[in-house]
């Protein structure tokens, strides 16, 4: 079926069961969040650091993040979820193992050099409906960079989740990169894991 042809999603607020936010936020806080003198992709520099991946690519998180993402998808009908390589990668899998029905997309930083010389590998994106994720964002300029990449590929964006924002301004650029007519959802923001923490 042609995108043009699909039933329209319904505008309503995206939810998630608080529980599974709150509960995602606990173990974000406990074995991700460390404190130090750090640099971030921006070239910004930050006095903590959050290290999802050390959480999502393990369970009870990945199941978690899958089932919560999934959720997201469903109500916003995506057929496909992904983003930019490394962040989205965990989230993108956990999605597809919770929910059978999606399929995932991951988008290089860098066309392949070789081989088929593709910026996004997995099932063709094309005029298929498609969540973009991506697991830390403070500028937004790697999730916006996941964004552009799918639209130039063809794909019908239905809306973007982080798993943590960390209100740093990112919010605004992804919104943005929206066209602020698409939803954008942080699963969890830095104030959940430490409502001390400035950005
Ligand atoms: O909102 P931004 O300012 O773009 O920062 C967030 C990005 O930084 C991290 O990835 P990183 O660039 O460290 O690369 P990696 O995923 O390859 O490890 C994170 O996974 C996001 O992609
Ligand atoms: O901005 C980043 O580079 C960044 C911040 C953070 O807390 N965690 C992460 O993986 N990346």
């Amino acid at each position: 079926m042609k995108a043009q042809q699909r039933r329209p999603v319904a505008a309503a607020p995206l939810t998630v069961p608080e529980n599974a936010r709150t509960e995602l936020a606990r173990l974000l806080r406990a074995e991700a969040l460390v404190f130090g003198d750090f640099v971030l992709a921006s070239g910004a520099r930050a006095s903590y650091y959050v290290d999802c991946r050390r959480v999502l690519l393990a369970q009870p998180a990945f199941g978690l993040v899958g089932s919560l993402v999934a959720e997201v998808a469903r109500q916003l009908g995506a057929e496909a979820v992904g983003g930019l390589t490394l962040g989205a990668d965990p989230i993108a899998c956990a999605a597809i193992a919770a929910d059978p029905r999606l399929r995932a997309f991951l988008v290089r930083k860098e066309p392949k050099r070789h081989g088929l010389g593709k910026w996004i590998e997995g099932p063709p994106i094309a005029g298929v409906r498609c969540l973009v994720v991506e697991d830390v964002v403070t500028s937004g300029s790697s999730l916006v960079q996941a964004i552009e990449r799918a639209r130039a590929e063809g794909a019908e964006l239905v809306g973007a989740l982080a798993v943590l924002d960390r209100l740093a301004g990112g919010r605004e650029r992804v919104v943005a990169a929206l066209d602020g007519e698409l939803p954008y959802l942080a699963l969890t923001t830095i104030e959940d894991l430490d409502p001390e923490r400035s950005p």
